[in-house]
């Protein structure tokens, strides 16, 4: 929603507003008549980021024009310890309320890892999701362009994958999130952007295909799955040089996770199709990236919906499919299919 449609809401005195610091602060700032001086409650919800230096400035000045008496409310499922950053929330007498001192994550999640060379992950990623083929999968992706970059290669493989990161405008993420959640595709590919806060029930199965630099964005990641009772599945990708952020992981989770078994010889028959797709990806990547510099012009005949793959820019690409994929595309490819 924009500035000015807001500024009207917020006009009406709503009595409760739910909005990200940046925007808030925007509104305090060019909203005319807009104020919280009034305000009674202070919610955090994921407080542990909003205290974070990345909000630092907006958090800031949203606690200068805020009442000093007030409630404040912090959640999360990890929280900081730095006195720090909890003196920026100024409490007053706060209690705390944990349902564990550990960070734990619930018993239905099956959490596996996988040790495997930095250079057969994509070739794993596909094995995974054909054998697993008929869930709804999220997969995590440590930078904006290797979310854009998985998604292709995935796609050139008939595989449902969507990219979702930061550098799309909302309307794409949103438009990303609906297919997903309509289960138009079942391949959500992402960056931490989409690792807190999330409640889609039908996730069955979260991979962490490059592991989190902060070992809690791992709890946030695979409590996408296993929501509200239901069963799920975590795979975690640790690669030669993982190992550290691994172990940091599971001193955090306070136990070692068990392999998840494959049997290497099946997964490697893929390699000759994932690295023709790899090198397509590769070039459709290239192409998107500097159509991303151009301008983000659309080009003559594309329009429809096939828009998944737009960047930061508002590209929209189509995968080509080369002969031979079009030809295998609704073909069951690698067998598999147990759940
Ligand atoms: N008491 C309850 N009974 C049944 N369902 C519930 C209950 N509480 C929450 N749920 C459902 O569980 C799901 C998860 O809830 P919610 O998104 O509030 O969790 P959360 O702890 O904020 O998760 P996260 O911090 O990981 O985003 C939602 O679909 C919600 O409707």
């Amino acid at each position: 929603m924009d500035m000015m449609s807001q500024a009207l809401l917020l006009a009406k005195k709503p009595h409760i507003i739910i909005a990200t610091p940046g925007r808030l602060v925007d509104h305090l700032e060019n909203t005319k008549g807009f104020s919280l001086r009034s305000l009674k409650f202070l919610v955090m919800d994921e407080a542990d980021r909003i205290l974070n230096m990345d909000f630092e400035v907006e958090v800031d000045k949203l606690l200068k024009v805020i009442p000093r008496e007030r409630r404040t409310f912090l959640f999360s499922a990890t929280m900081t310890k730095k006195v720090q950053k909890l003196q920026r929330a100024s409490l007053q007498d706060p209690v705390k309320v944990e349902v564990s001192t550990k960070y734990q994550t619930v018993d239905q999640l099956r959490q596996y890892y996988i040790f495997i060379p930095l250079k057969f992950k994509d070739v794993y990623l596909v094995h995974l999701l054909n054998e697993m083929a008929g869930n709804s999968f999220m997969v995590f992706c440590s930078t904006c362009q290797n979310t854009v970059r998985t998604a292709l290669l995935l796609r050139s493989l008939g595989l449902a994958a969507i990219p979702l990161n930061g550098q799309m405008t909302q309307n794409k993420r949103l438009a990303a999130l609906t297919k997903f959640k309509a289960k138009s595709r079942s391949i959500l590919i992402s960056t931490d952007v989409a690792s807190r806060g999330l409640d889609i029930p039908h996730v069955d199965v979260v991979i962490n295909f490059d592991i989190p630099t902060h070992s809690k964005d791992y709890i946030h990641r695979v409590g996408r799955t296993a929501r509200a009772g239901r069963s799920g599945l975590a795979i975690t990708f640790v690669s030669q040089y993982d190992v550290e952020l691994y172990q940091r992981i599971e001193h955090l989770i306070g136990k070692k996770l068990p392999l998840y078994k494959t049997e290497e010889n099946q997964v490697m028959l893929l390699t000759t199709r994932v690295s023709e797709a790899q090198r397509m990806a590769k070039i459709d990547l290239k192409e998107i990236l500097s159509n991303d510099k151009k301008g983000g012009k659309k080009r003559k005949g594309e329009g429809g919906e096939d828009d998944d793959m737009e960047g930061s820019t508002g590209i929209r690409k189509r995968i080509k499919f080369s002969k031979n994929n079009k030809k295998n595309k609704n073909k069951k490819k690698y067998g598999g299919g147990k759940k």
